[in-house]
């Protein structure tokens, strides 16, 4: 198995009408040249610093020995549980990479503080933290990182020896922790957090925990050539124009894992698509969908499935109108890469940048400076807050939710936001498929404030059709942040308090419910949207 893609019905149609052209201009030559002005003049500036993900495969084979040389020394020292701390492209494809090996990560990509404290209290004796940051200056990855050097010393041990941080040269975190002594391994500077599955950010964690890293870079590495390729049969060409080129543009992408021994590459693909295409009101949606959702059997005119399947011969019974693809996780990473690379061309948009994330990190930043009292409740329903959009003469959580999907136009998603502990509160995520039947529209699941990272982008700079809902949880503990003049509890309250800002400013329709005590509320929320 290395990489298979078949298209049927409007995606068909635009391979056949796009890949033609996207040959004769040379797009995959100049992706792989690493051609920055493919995107136009307005993106050439970026794109010039941000191709170096299509060498990623050769440069980081010689990362591998020094990796597992690490490994081996932790190993040794009786360290065999790996935590790492990061966000969006830091932290989405280890997270797929060691799911998919089987090998246990722990990924904290959070600032809830009852999802921090259960991290630290899990063996941190026989603890390492890989600490990942492209910029070196992300809030939580920031605080992940004081609070288990504070816990470390705590307990006798001298964070240098466990604690491991990836970053890309030159960056505030590469200054500060060479002076404090960690061991650091540098990222080329030249790829951009969502590009960077292949490099030190999916490499040293992944490593570390135990994935065969040489296998993925394999993997990736057999596809490298057909990809370069100006060629008709290109994958990333028929990917990238099978998403991207249909007309009317499909512009909700459902990903479904049917079959394929990927675990959670939705994921993964999320940012990578969002973040790339939500721009300028124009984007591809991802909605990571299961083999049973809703959506998939609703014929909604806007949505393109894309099917993970687990080998060539599903692929030769492709469900009309689906695409279906194949593929090892190495092979997948790379041709859903250049995939978005394309799909950036066809539509007109830098794939490299990302706007509209730092409104909310902004909106985020001044609350946490000014302190705000929380604005009241429009009502109280049981230990349910709710506030925002269309509350008015409604008195129950379940005429609130109902009220908000009615503002869903034809075109329009459902984006529900929960800032809570996704390990505790995992039956959250239910709150998708229920509310999906309702609503007849594409739905979308994020946990706060991971989210930010990755689809955040589309929702604030894309077409401006989602209505949001926000689950914020209160929890009876909190968790200060060393040296900071905030807690846990604090940042992840702003951060959602911000982003709410900001899309009501982008004049989306936001409602938000606040969960005391989530222990005790989650399950009666989902029995009031059941
Ligand atoms: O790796 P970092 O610099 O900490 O960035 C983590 C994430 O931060 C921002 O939200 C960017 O929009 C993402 O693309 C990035 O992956």
């Amino acid at each position: 198995m290395t990489f298979d893609i078949a298209v049927t019905g409007a995606a068909a149609d635009a391979v056949a009408r796009m890949v033609p052209q996207l040959v004769s201009d040379g797009v995959a030559s100049g992706i792989t040249t690493q051609d920055s002005s493919l995107w136009g003049a307005d993106a050439e500036d970026e794109a010039s610093r941000r191709l170096g993900w299509v060498e990623a495969v050769a440069a980081s084979e010689a990362l591998v020995p020094d990796i597992i040389a690490l490994r081996d020394l932790l190993r040794s020292r009786g360290v065999n549980h790996i935590v790492l701390g990061g966000m969006g492209g830091s932290s989405l494809a280890p997270e797929v990479i060691a799911r998919t090996a089987g090998v246990e990560l722990t990924v904290l990509d959070t600032t809830d503080p009852g999802q921090v404290l259960s991290a630290l209290h899990d063996r941190l004796a026989t603890t390492a933290l890989v600490i990942s940051s492209k910029s070196g200056s992300t809030v939580e990855t920031d605080s992940q990182k004081r609070v288990y050097e504070q816990a470390f010393r705590e307990h006798g041990i001298d964070p240098v020896d466990r604690i491991v941080i990836v970053t890309d040269p030159g960056s505030p975190l590469d200054s500060s922790a060479r002076a404090d002594g960690y061991r650091v391994f540098n990222a080329d500077p030249n790829v951009g957090g969502r590009f960077s599955a292949l490099t030190a950010f999916g490499l040293v964690p992944c490593g570390l925990a135990g994935v065969d890293i040489q296998h993925l870079l394999d993997d990736a590495e057999s596809v490298s050539l057909q990809l370069a390729l100006d060629t008709p049969s290109n994958p990333g060409l028929v990917l990238g124009a099978a998403i991207a080129g249909t007309r009317p543009l499909k512009d909700k992408l459902g990903i479904v894992a049917d079959g394929t021994y990927i675990v959670g590459f939705g994921d993964w693909a999320e940012q990578l698509i969002a973040e790339s295409t939500g721009k300028h009101g124009r984007g591809i949606l991802p909605v990571v969908l299961h083999v049973d959702s809703p959506e998939i059997s609703a014929g909604l005119p806007d949505l393109q499935i894309v099917r993970l399947v687990h080998d060539r011969r599903a692929t030769e019974e492709v469900i009309e109108g689906e695409i279906e693809i194949s593929g090892t996780l190495g092979a997948q990473i790379l041709v859903w890469e250049y995939a978005t690379a394309v799909a950036g061309r066809l539509l007109g948009i830098n794939p490299f940048d990302q706007p509209d994330v730092e409104s909310a990190k902004i909106a985020t930043r001044g609350l946490l400076d000014a302190r705000p009292q929380p604005s009241a409740a429009a009502f109280v329903d049981g230990e349910i807050e709710v506030r925002g959009t269309g509350v008015d003469g409604v008195d129950s959580v379940r005429a609130a939710v109902d009220g908000l999907l009615e503002q869903l136009g034809p075109d329009g998603y459902l984006s529900i936001q929960a800032y809570a502990n996704r390990i505790a509160f995992r039956e959250l995520a239910q709150l998708r498929s229920i509310l999906a039947e309702r609503a007849g529209r594409p739905v979308t699941f994020g946990w706060g404030p991971r989210f930010l990272h990755s689809t955040g982008q589309l929702h604030k700079g894309g077409p401006g059709v989602g209505v949001f809902l926000q689950i914020t949880t209160v929890e009876l503990l909190d968790l200060e942040i060393p040296g900071r003049p905030f807690s846990f509890g604090q940042l992840i309250q702003a951060q959602a308090a911000g982003d709410a800002t900001v899309l009501a400013e982008h004049g989306r329709p936001v409602l938000t419910l606040t969960l005391h005590d989530p222990a005790n509320t989650v399950e009666a929320l989902l029995s009031a949207l059941r």
